[in-house]
């Protein structure tokens, strides 16, 4: 599986954890940023340019990653068909992929330990979509909006 990945300073530490943990896993990780640490670096261009190396690569997963996850879910959608999910426990993150055919999971790294983030990003890349009707349905109606804006 392609991960794009991405986080600012508050996740720089679990950025690094997961590209180990995937590249182990045998993912074949792209990371788009933060390089190194900066206490003062601003997680948009991370998380936007994560969430376009999803939608050029359709079947490829992204998570980004910040303290909370809120502002990094956020910049993730501004990007044009991309679903960002907030992913805060293995049970979100597998309906964020089971209903919602969520490609990207934003984690708040400040929220959970290594060993749980670990959990939920796996939980999130293993699950597939249900592609049960009325989930589809609720996709195409967000799609349909997307496009008449
Ligand atoms: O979670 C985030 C956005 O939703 C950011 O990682 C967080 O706001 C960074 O905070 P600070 O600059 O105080 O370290």
């Amino acid at each position: 599986m392609r991960i794009h990945i991405a986080a600012d300073h508050a996740g720089f530490e679990l950025k690094q954890h997961l590209k180990a943990h995937f590249d182990a896993a045998g993912h074949d990780v792209v990371d788009h940023g933060a390089e190194e640490y900066d206490a003062q670096d601003d997680y948009p261009a991370f998380c936007i340019s994560a969430a376009e190396g999803v939608r050029d690569e359709p079947g490829s997963l992204g998570i980004v990653i910040g303290g909370s996850g809120n502002g990094e879910q956020l910049a993730a959608n501004r990007v044009t068909g991309i679903r960002a999910a907030l992913i805060w426990s293995e049970e979100t993150a597998r309906l964020a992929r089971q209903h919602n055919d969520a490609q990207v999971g934003s984690i708040g790294g400040r929220m959970h330990s290594l060993e749980d983030a670990t959990a939920i990003a796996d939980a999130f890349v293993a699950e597939p979509f249900s592609g049960d009707a009325r989930h589809q349905r609720r996709i195409d109606a967000m799609t349909s909006y997307e496009k008449r804006r």
